[in-house]
């Protein structure tokens, strides 16, 4: 295991904000830590780093508790922080070579690493213009390279997506695939669920300072009720067909609007439906069944949506 969480907790004051977290992430894997804000994800990941005291349970990483001293583990994590951390003052090449010194890389090995991450992120073109006079997806991408320059074996993506521009946006999610693809170990909060789909291989789902559950995609998929909503737009539609409809008792949920009819059923009567349809001549139009997403399980899960 890279990182290993037992029973974690983080009070402030009276308030319990990670409540008895357990993680175990793998190496080469990329775990996504989906919730909506105050969930308990950035407090998680400040543990993760040492970054605060934790109030119980226990975290170690490459099988050591993380020290403020301990350079060694340091150097072979990448942080990339909500907020952003660079020097607004400084020239995007400026501020990636403070961080490749910070961590060591010595010589002229530092102008190569500066070069290749500002190249990864697409930013070596604008290396010499301030920091500060960039856009929001550019800051979010300098913000990557500043943490990526050392090469670290694990790379933690604090909602690195927030406020950017649908292209920048990409750019990240592509930078988090290949950097994945060449070895680093990812973990990566959100609230998006779309982000978390389309780049990790293992998701826990964080509410209330718990893990309310984890597991591939698909796994988490499949704790879903086998309920689906579904909705039907019919060409000949008439009161007769629609009281038909009514009557078939593997459906619930049935309304109508117009030639649309919405109903749920489980998806393993699908053939009884188009047997029925078939033989009293509704003629179908368009039949579309809700595929269920990580925010269909969070809903089902939690009784609320991610963004509320
Ligand atoms: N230093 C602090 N003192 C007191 N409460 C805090 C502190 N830091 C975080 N919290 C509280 O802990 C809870 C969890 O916050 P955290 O930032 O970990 O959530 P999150 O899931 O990362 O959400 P977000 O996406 O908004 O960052 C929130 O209710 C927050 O207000």
């Amino acid at each position: 295991m890279v990182i290993e969480i037992q029973d974690l907790v983080k009070k402030y004051g009276k308030k319990t904000v990670v409540d008895g977290v357990s993680l175990n992430i793998k190496e080469g894997e990329v775990l996504g830590l989906l919730g909506p804000n105050g969930a308990g994800k950035s407090t998680t990941i400040s543990a993760i780093l040492g970054l605060v005291k934790i109030s119980a349970g226990d975290v170690k990483i490459f099988g050591q508790t993380l020290k403020p001293g301990a350079v060694d583990i340091k150097k072979r994590i990448g942080y990339v922080p909500q907020d952003f951390a660079f020097f607004p003052e400084l020239s995007a090449y400026d501020n990636v070579t403070y961080w490749a010194k910070l961590y060591q890389i010595k010589g002229k090995d530092v102008k190569e690493a500066v070069k290749e991450a500002l190249d990864f992120v697409g930013l070596w073109d604008r290396r010499k213009d301030k920091a500060k006079t960039y856009s929001g997806g550019m800051k979010r991408r300098l913000n990557i390279a500043c943490a990526i320059v050392h090469k670290p074996d694990i790379l933690i993506m604090d909602e690195p997506t927030v406020g950017v521009d649908p292209q920048s946006r990409n750019n990240i999610l592509d930078a988090v695939r290949i950097l994945n693809q060449k070895g680093t170990t990812v973990i990566y909060t959100s609230h998006y669920m779309e982000e978390i789909q389309a780049i990790c291989n293992q998701v826990a789902i964080m509410d209330n300072g718990r893990i309310i559950a984890q597991g591939t995609i698909d796994e988490l998929i499949h704790l879903m009720s086998e309920e689906r909503k579904v909705r039907l737009d019919i060409s000949n539609m008439t009161e007769e067909a629609y009281k038909k409809i009514q009557s078939w008792k593997f459906l619930s949920d049935i309304s109508k609007e117009e030639n649309e009819i919405h109903f749920k059923m489980n998806e393993q009567d699908m053939s009884k439906l188009m047997e029925e349809l078939v033989k009293n001549k509704i003629e179908v139009i368009a039949l579309d069944v809700e595929k269920p997403n990580l925010e269909t399980v969070f809903l089902q899960l939690t009784g609320k949506k991610l963004r509320d």
